[in-house]
C-alpha cells in the first residue's frame, strides 16, 4: 500500500490589480481569474486582462470569465490574451461555449440552488456540458457570482466522472473542509475562491491569500496521510 499524494489546484479569481496578481503568484496560486462582465466590481476589460496575464510566470493561468457574453467580445478577447483558460459563469448553452471557445479550455458555471427546495441535477448538467473542461461548482445567487455564499455540498452527487473546481463562499477557514468533503466525490477537485481573500471587493489581501493557500495544502497532506490507494503492479 503506497499513499498517493495529490495536489489541490487554486484559483484565485476576480483580480484587477498588478500587486494582487503578484501575491497570487507568490502564495502559489496555480490560475488567476479575470473577470471581463461589466456588471462586476471586479471587472478588467480585455486590454486589462492581457496587461495582467503578462506577468504571469510560466504554469499558471489567465482564466477569463464571461456572463452571457457575445461570440464576437469572447473571441476577440481571446485573441488579446493567449493560452488563457475561459470560464462561462451565466446562461450560456453547451453549443455557445463551444462556438465561443473554439480549441481553447473551458470551464461552465453550474450555479447550484442554496434553496434544497430547488432542485437541481449536477449529473444531468455534466452530461449536457460534457465538452467542458471542468464545471465550476458555486452557488446560484443573484448577479452571478463573486458574492461570497457557500452552497450546501451535500447538494452534490456521491459520486461524479467531471474534473470539478469547487467555489462559492470559501475562505483559509472552510477550504480544507471543502477539500476533504467534495473531493472524493469528483475525477480531480479544484478550488476557486473570490470574496474570501478579499480586503474590499475587487481588492485582494495578500495574507489571506498565503492563508487560504495554506489551508489547502494542510486539506492536501491530511489526505494524502489518510488515503492509502492500492497502486497498480508494474
Ligand atoms: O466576481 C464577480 O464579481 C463575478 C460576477 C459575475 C459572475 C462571476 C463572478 N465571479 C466568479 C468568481 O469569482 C468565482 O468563480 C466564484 O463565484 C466564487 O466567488 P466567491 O464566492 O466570491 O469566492
Amino acid at each position: 500500500m503506497s499513499s498517493v499524494p495529490v495536489r489541490t489546484r487554486v484559483k484565485i479569481c476576480g483580480l484587477s490589480r498588478e500587486q494582487d496578481v503578484d501575491a497570487a503568484v507568490e502564495a502559489g496560486a496555480d490560475a488567476i481569474g479575470l473577470v471581463l462582465y461589466p456588471k462586476s466590481p471586479r471587472y478588467v476589460s480585455a486590454a486589462r486582462a492581457a496587461e495582467l496575464a503578462r506577468r504571469l510566470p510560466p504554469f499558471v493561468t489567465p482564466v477569463l470569465l464571461f456572463v452571457n457574453e457575445t461570440l464576437d467580445s469572447v473571441r476577440a478577447a481571446c485573441e488579446q490574451v493567449p493560452g488563457a483558460t475561459l470560464q462561462f459563469h451565466g446562461d450560456e448553452t453547451p453549443a455557445f461555449c463551444r462556438q465561443a471557445a473554439g480549441a481553447r479550455p473551458w470551464m461552465r458555471a453550474a450555479r447550484i440552488p442554496l434553496d434544497a427546495a430547488q432542485p437541481f441535477d449536477l449529473l444531468k448538467f455534466a452530461s449536457d456540458f460534457s465538452e467542458a473542461q471542468a464545471l465550476l461548482l458555486d452557488a446560484h445567487v443573484e448577479g452571478y457570482g463573486g458574492a461570497g455564499r457557500t452552497f450546501p455540498w451535500s447538494r452534490l452527487p456521491t459520486s461524479a466522472s467531471c474534473h470539478a473546481v469547487l467555489s462559492g463562499g470559501l475562505t483559509p477557514a472552510n477550504v480544507a473542509d471543502g477539500i476533504v468533503q467534495v473531493r472524493p466525490r469528483f475525477r480531480t477537485l479544484a478550488v476557486d475562491v473570490s470574496s474570501g481573500v478579499e480586503a474590499s471587493k475587487g481588492v485582494k489581501d495578500a495574507a489571506k491569500i498565503h492563508q487560504f493557500v495554506a489551508a489547502v495544502r494542510a486539506a492536501d497532506e491530511h489526505l494524502a496521510r489518510s488515503s492509502h490507494v492500492r497502486l497498480p503492479a508494474a
